[in-house]
């Protein structure tokens, strides 16, 4: 049956956190990929990429990538970098896929506190986030059904806008009620 929702975008979007968020609204399950990818690995994500390398953490991610859209049918989240396969945006094609877009300042305030994200752990996460942005921007946009931009808004509103787009019908009920 494949996703409800595949939340996809660059890092400090929401997809996590706004993923469990749609998740409990719509009463589906959530999953994602990232949790996905330590669990199999046996560590967090900064270690696989000191460890192991970026090309071994993009090999776990395909795979689970790959699961995931074939096991789950309720909301999920993937990781910012897993557009960056092709073969992912070859099974992204048909899937309910929303972009979860944020700019450069405010996705750089949000992931700014946070050591958990080892591609922006260098010593100007700026200039690495807009070099992300620019390299990723067309990926996004080639898969994604639907596009939240998500800067101006809390999660909660996120939400109420994905539903929107992806889920009219579900919208007006919940309208209604
Ligand atoms: N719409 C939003 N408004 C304000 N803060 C947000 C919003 N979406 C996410 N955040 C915050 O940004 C950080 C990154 O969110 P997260 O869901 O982990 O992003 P992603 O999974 O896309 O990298 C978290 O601290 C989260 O609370
Ligand atoms: O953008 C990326 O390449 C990455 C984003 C991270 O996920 P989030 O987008 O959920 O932060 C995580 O998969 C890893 O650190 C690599
Ligand atoms: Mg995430």
């Amino acid at each position: 049956m494949g996703p409800c929702a595949v939340l996809m975008g660059p890092p400090g979007a929401g997809k996590t956190v706004v993923g469990r968020l749609l998740a409990d609204r719509l009463d589906v399950s959530f999953r994602d990929t990232d949790a996905d990818i330590e669990r199999i690995a046996g560590k967090a994500i900064p270690e696989i990429f000191t460890a192991d390398g970026e090309s071994a953490f993009r090999a776990l991610e395909e795979k689970a990538v790959a699961t995931a859209l074939a096991e789950h049918d309720g909301v999920l989240s993937l990781g910012g970098g897993a557009v960056l396969s092709e073969s992912t945006r070859g099974r992204l094609v048909d899937q309910p896929v929303v972009f979860l877009s944020v700019g450069l300042t405010e996705g750089a305030r949000r992931t700014g506190l946070s050591t958990a994200r080892p591609l922006l752990a260098g010593v100007n996460p700026r200039a690495t986030f807009k070099a992300l942005l620019q390299a990723r921007l067309p990926l996004y946009r080639e898969v994604a059904t639907c596009e939240v931009a998500t800067d101006e808004i809390d999660p909660s509103g996120v939400v109420d806008r994905v539903i929107a787009d992806l889920h009219p019908a579900r919208a007006v009920r919940s309208s209604d009620e």
